[in-house]
């Protein structure tokens, strides 16, 4: 019935029909969540789950691991791209750092994490949302994560390590080729497990296992999202293939430029709002959405309607 009224609204207001494209769509979207034809945003919240892989052993990436524990440290002092997006909303970024000391195993060894690894992980993301906020961006820092993001979009929906790996942090075209190498090696460890969540153990890791856990508390809670890149829909992913309708409160922030990630978004049935080439994770390119949501917001909010401003043929 909020959807409803947003849309009956958004109907009224002093423009032509349809003649604010998308932005129409997303205001009524967010009304629809928030439950209320006049959707606000005043406590965006931004929440960053960092955590370390195993699968870094195979030559992943093209930074240590070493850079996740110090770009936490950068979060919390303001340095890193995704304070200075924040702050532009007036939001705090939060960090949660996910047993950084205690990488997960090397998927290609065997499963990433135990099944109470997983359940911690998932319940750390749950528990860090604020029933409170009114709309949620969801970020992860986690040197090796684009392998793991492709190795769970190989897994969940068909295909080959080449198919979905993309160069992530910068590597070569060597580095490429071990990535596929990394992800074909946990296709075939763990060709026997089934289930979205086994899924999730087997390749995942703690800071994807809680983006999912934020997502999912998220939806409960009636808090609209914001997907960011590629690893953040990797995550999305497990709850779109557990439950259909788990992403019906997200919405694709931006598309990036790792190379699966426009495959990715078409399985999760999404259309980014963006594409700016960004390829950073941290919740940036969601954060950047946030302006356009927030456009949406104000106009289906904040417009006269025809009746109210006297403006004829409304
Ligand atoms: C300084 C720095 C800041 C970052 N912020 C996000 N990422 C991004 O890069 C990582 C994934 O790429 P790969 O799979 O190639 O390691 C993740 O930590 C992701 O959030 C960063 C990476 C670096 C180096
Ligand atoms: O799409 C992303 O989120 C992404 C891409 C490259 C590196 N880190 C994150």
């Amino acid at each position: 019935s909020a959807l409803a009224a947003a849309a009956q609204r958004n109907g009224q207001l002093t423009k032509p029909p349809g003649a604010l494209g998308r932005l129409e769509e997303v205001g009524i979207w967010i009304g629809g969540w928030q439950g209320r034809a006049q959707p606000q945003i005043d406590h965006p919240q931004v929440v960053i789950f960092a955590g370390n892989h195993g699968v870094t052993a195979q030559g992943v990436s093209a930074f240590p691991s070493e850079v996740t524990v110090q770009m936490v440290a950068n979060f919390r002092h303001g340095g890193a791209a995704i304070n200075q997006l924040a702050r532009l909303h007036g939001a705090e970024v939060e960090v949660v750092a996910l047993e950084l000391d205690r990488p997960t195993a090397d998927f290609t060894q065997g499963p990433a994490m135990t099944e109470a690894e997983t359940v911690a992980a998932l319940q750390a993301g749950w528990n860090a949302v604020s029933p409170k906020a009114d709309i949620l961006v969801v970020g992860e820092m986690g040197i090796g994560n684009t392998t793991v993001a492709a190795a769970l979009a190989a897994k969940l929906f068909g295909g080959t390590g080449m198919d979905w790996v993309g160069r992530g942090t910068g590597v070569d075209d060597a580095g490429l080729t071990r990535k596929a190498k990394a992800v074909d090696a946990g296709l075939a460890r763990h060709a026997d497990v089934t289930g979205p969540l086994q899924v999730l153990a087997a390749l995942g890791g703690r800071e994807v296992a809680a983006m999912a856990g934020a997502m999912a508390r998220a939806r409960v809670e009636r808090v609209p999202v914001v997907l960011d890149g590629f690893i953040a829909c990797a995550a999305a992913a497990v709850l779109h293939c557990a439950t259909p309708g788990a992403l019906d409160h997200a919405v694709a922030g931006h598309l990036s430029a790792e190379g699966a990630h426009a495959r990715l978004l078409e399985k999760l049935g999404k259309q980014p709002l963006l594409s700016l080439g960004l390829r950073l994770g941290e919740g940036s390119g969601a954060a950047v959405a946030l302006g356009v949501i927030r456009a949406a917001v104000v106009c289906q909010s904040g417009m006269a309607t025809f009746a109210e401003a006297g403006v004829s043929g409304g």
